[in-house]
């Protein structure tokens, strides 16, 4: 029974094909398209595959990009299967959701917190948990062992820091530059900016659960431009490539169980 992860960001859609919608499932193919390409996915990316049996996904795109992927998905000729979408929820897998309004949180963050959660908790981990993702945009997302997301930040990334710099005053149009402690010259000074107010909003949450909670968070990372944060980091972290695909797989399994129980009810 293969299963087909999907998560739409507002600068790629990733994909991820398993061998059962389980979490440790055989990852048999991966992707990314950048948004614009979407409509590629039918003809290319996913002419190959074997038809999925299941397909479970996030958005934070928007609608439209929803509909866009279901087309893709209708035009494949031997899939008979309609993609699902994960909305943030009061309670999932574990998790439970302290936003002030919990279908307001991107189900982005609230899959890739069960995700993570989840990995921690395979290795016998009971801490509070950091997750950190670095997309189009950063989230900052706090945890605590009991498995109760508290709260998180959400910062400009990368590229809409440089950009709203770039547009907002006359004289930094330059090129990318690098992480430096004392930036000497203008692309430098952006890059190092911008990398070192992400790991600062990282630092500071590190420090609000560790009061919070008595004890250490662990913190895992991911995101297509978590790497370019990994040398600035000031605390122990790990950089994981599919939270959210973890998080899928375990909501998928999740919701198989409810199913069969309550099939046998
Ligand atoms: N090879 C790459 N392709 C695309 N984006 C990349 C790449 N390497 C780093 N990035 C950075 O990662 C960001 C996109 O990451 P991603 O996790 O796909 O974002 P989102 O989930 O918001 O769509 C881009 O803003 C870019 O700064
Ligand atoms: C914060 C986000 C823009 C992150 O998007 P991304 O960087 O993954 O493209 C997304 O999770 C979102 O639109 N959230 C809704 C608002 C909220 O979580 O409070
Ligand atoms: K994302």
């Amino acid at each position: 029974m293969t299963f087909l992860a999907i998560d739409v960001g507002n600068t790629r859609l990733k994909w991820a094909l398993y061998d059962a919608p389980r979490p440790g499932a055989a990852l048999l193919a991966h992707g990314a398209e950048f948004l614009e390409h979407i409509e590629r996915l039918a003809e290319h990316a996913w002419g190959a595959l074997p038809a999925p049996s299941r397909i479970l996904g996030c958005v934070v795109a928007g609608d439209a990009v929803k509909r866009r992927v279901r087309e893709q998905v209708e035009q494949m000729p031997q899939w008979d299967v309609t993609p699902q979408w994960v909305v943030s929820s009061v309670q999932e897998a574990g998790l439970v959701n302290g936003y002030d309004h919990p279908l307001r949180l991107g189900a982005d963050r609230w899959v890739a917190m069960i995700g993570a959660r989840h990995r921690l908790l395979a290795r016998g981990e009971r801490r509070p948990l950091i997750v950190v993702m670095v997309g189009t945009a950063v989230t900052v997302e706090a945890i605590d062992a009991e498995g109760r997301f508290l709260g998180g930040l959400i910062l400009p990334g990368h590229g809409i820091m440089l950009r709203a710099l770039e547009s907002g005053t006359a004289g930094l149009h330059v090129p990318t530059g690098e992480v430096r402690l004392f930036p000497t010259n203008t692309s430098d000074a952006l890059t190092s900016g911008g990398t070192y107010a992400i790991a600062g909003a990282v630092e500071r949450m590190f420090q609000h659960l560790a009061q919070h909670c008595g004890q250490e968070p662990a913190c895992l990372m991911t995101g297509g431009a978590g790497w370019k944060m990994a040398p600035s980091m000031t605390r122990p972290f790990e950089l994981v490539d599919h939270l959210i695909f973890d998080g899928l797989l375990e909501i998928a399994a999740y919701r198989a169980a409810a199913a069969a129980r309550q099939a046998a009810a």
